[in-house]
């Protein structure tokens, strides 16, 4: 409306000076001109409040719209079944979508939408005002109006393709520096720091082309957008200069008012090519965002569950069973990994763990035996055949309640930031971690042992650890590890699988921990599945399964039958184990001599001094 009061009273006050009227007797719309000003200010008022308002529930609108979209992702991060979706996705490239994807996507949403109704409103209403001052003027700013209208189309459709590709590139990024900074003592020791700054500026440079194609797009668009819209001035101006001029029903006011509504339709113009601008970058993110969202619909186990599709693990003892522990059994087992399908770890596995007892897997390296650990939490579907826990297909049964029943120790021992009793109650629910007793985690501690230490630490069980591995919670790999250990027999689980989980340990910790364990298993109140290189923790299993280089089953027995035997595939696989330690061994020594005798000026090959350099 402020175009055309704006024209009204310069209409007025020429009249005013035509006729000699006096500013107080002057009247604008029939009301003296110091009403119709003050009734003019409480409209500004009003429009400013209005303006206050929108701009306020707009912000927050869109940080809600954004935490909504980072709990909604998360969850279907959280909740992801398998580990198809991780070994495809790194950390760094879903941390960059969880960011920047987010609020490009809840800024299009929220505050561009909001824009986008507020300038096509605006934008609408300024085009009828001046086609109530001049129809015939309003004729070339609805052919630009057209124009503009199929200019955005093609520009949100490149728009939408050039911030996808941003956003890939600024997740490739994500994932290069996340990788750099996670293993950043490997690069110090090796020197390079170098090499990994210029893989990094290949990830700027990548980054920083696709900018440039976005800036060149929307640099096009405004200067279109202007050019347009500055014409629109030139030619209603000499037009409406024209037209009064030539004594047409023009007047200076009507021009004054028309002129002042093309300039708000410019700006109205620029807003709607910065919201499309928004909104297009938005789709462009929100398609990355989808890519995770969606993979849910391929597989929904707790869907599956409620519709019965799944059923729930059930720990109860199988009937004509000794002790509580489960049973298990790898039937007829093909797999290979989603990433390599063509390549299969197992074909037609089968094994027997009979309940309550303990078994060591062992074979070459990269044969296949931490995959039985993933596969047996159902970390990845099996391509053909069965895995049976406690007698039931763990195919059909939903991993939240199988993994419930399952404790697992890794190699690489993973802790959450928190204190050590915190870490220790993790693998419980909050119900089942308020009944447990401050005696009882004292005893789980003792049997790992880890009682010792932790009672050093100077607030004991209460001690703050970070998150991660060894490298960044402030405890030693072995240390880490016992937590670990603690941790998975706090869930007094039926299935135990240890996974190298004692290789960090010396050997009188080692064998604290394992004669633990052998209480359990002879309490016939856990099933223990091993995997294991070290000779001591092999030896404490019952039996021994033997993988061969191709991902068979070599050999299954007791461990002290197949150890006594020296033509067993155990007895070959330790003696040359033992072998390659010793050349390994005598390399190092090798090495050292070699430079030992480098510092001492001493040639290698000839054996003679070599004269220092000058
Ligand atoms: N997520 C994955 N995607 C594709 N291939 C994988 C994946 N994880 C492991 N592999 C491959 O599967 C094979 C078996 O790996 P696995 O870790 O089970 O071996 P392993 O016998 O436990 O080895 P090690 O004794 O060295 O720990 C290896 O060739 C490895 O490269």
């Amino acid at each position: 409306m402020q175009p055309k009061i704006t024209g009204i009273v310069l209409d007025s006050i020429k009249n005013s000076m035509d006729n000699d009227i006096s500013f107080s007797d002057t009247t604008v719309m029939g009301y003296s001109i110091g009403t119709f000003s003050a009734g003019f200010a409480v409209l500004m008022l009003v429009c400013f409040a209005s303006y206050w308002t929108r701009s306020y529930l707009g912000q927050i609108l869109g940080e809600k719209v954004t935490l909504k979209i980072r709990s909604k992702l998360m969850k279907s991060l959280m909740y992801k079944d398998t580990m198809k979706f991780y070994d495809v996705n790194k950390t760094g490239d879903l941390l960059s979508r969880l960011s920047a994807d987010c609020q490009q996507v809840s800024s299009g949403i929220s505050q561009s939408i909001t824009e986008v109704l507020r300038s096509t409103m605006l934008y609408g209403i300024s085009v009828a005002m001046m086609a109530s001052i001049s129809p015939i003027m309003t004729i070339p700013v609805l052919i630009w109006s057209g124009i503009y209208f199929f200019l955005v189309r093609n520009y949100g459709a490149q728009q939408v393709k050039v911030s996808k590709s941003w956003s890939e590139k600024l997740g490739g990024l994500g994932k290069i520096s996340q990788e750099q900074l996670d293993s950043i003592k490997n690069i110090k020791v090796n020197n390079s720091e170098r090499k990994e700054l210029t893989r990094y500026h290949g990830g700027l440079k990548d980054l920083f082309k696709v900018i440039k194609t976005r800036s060149l797009l929307e640099t096009n668009f405004s200067v279109i957008t202007y050019l347009g819209m500055d014409t629109l001035v030139i030619v209603s101006l000499f037009w409406g200069a024209y037209s009064i001029l030539s004594g047409g029903s023009m007047t200076i006011g009507n021009l004054t008012a028309f002129l002042m509504y093309i300039e708000y339709c410019s700006v109205t113009v620029q807003y709607l090519g910065g919201a499309f601008s928004s909104i297009s970058k938005s789709v462009g993110s929100g398609k990355r965002l989808f890519e995770i969202l969606d993979d849910d619909k391929v597989h929904s186990p707790y869907k599956d569950l409620q519709n019965g599709k799944l059923k729930k693990f059930s720990a109860n003892k199988v009937a004509n069973t000794i002790g509580t522990g489960f049973p298990v059994e790898f039937k007829n087992v093909d797999f290979a990994y989603p990433l390599r399908p063509d390549n299969f770890i197992f074909k037609n596995l089968n094994f027997k763990v009979q309940e309550g007892s303990s078994v060591c897997i062992v074979g070459p390296s990269g044969k296949g035996k931490s995959t039985i650990a993933s596969l047996l939490l159902k970390y990845y579907p099996v391509n053909n055949g069965s895995i049976f826990v406690n007698d039931q297909s763990i195919s059909s049964i939903s991993s939240s309640s199988l993994r419930k029943e399952i404790a697992v120790v890794q190699q690489v021992p993973s802790l959450i930031t928190g204190t050590i009793k915190d870490n220790i109650l993790y693998g419980l629910t909050d119900k089942e971690a308020k009944l447990v007793t401050q005696k009882e985690i004292e005893e789980v501690c003792k049997q790992a042992n880890c009682h010792t230490f932790i009672s050093q630490l100077p607030n004991g069980y209460n001690e703050k650890i970070s998150g991660g591995s060894s490298d960044s919670n402030s405890l030693s790999g072995g240390q880490s590890q016992r937590i670990c250990i603690a941790r998975a027999l706090m869930k007094k689980p039926k299935l135990l699988v240890l996974d190298e989980a004692t290789s960090a340990l010396d050997v009188k910790s080692e064998k604290l921990v394992n004669d633990a364990l052998i209480g359990l298993v002879k309490r016939r109140e856990c099933t223990i599945i091993s995997i294991a290189h070290r000779l001591s923790t092999i030896q404490s299993s019952e039996n021994v399964i033997v993988l061969n280089d191709k991902g068979y089953v070599e050999e299954v027995g007791p461990f002290w039958e197949l150890y006594s035997d020296d033509y067993s595939a155990l007895s070959k696989l330790l003696r040359e184990d033992i072998m390659a330690k010793n050349q390994e061994k005598k390399n190092i020594e090798e090495d050292d001599e070699i430079i030992k005798k480098n510092e001492d000026g001493i040639n290698v090959e000839t054996n003679e001094s070599v004269p220092p350099a000058v």
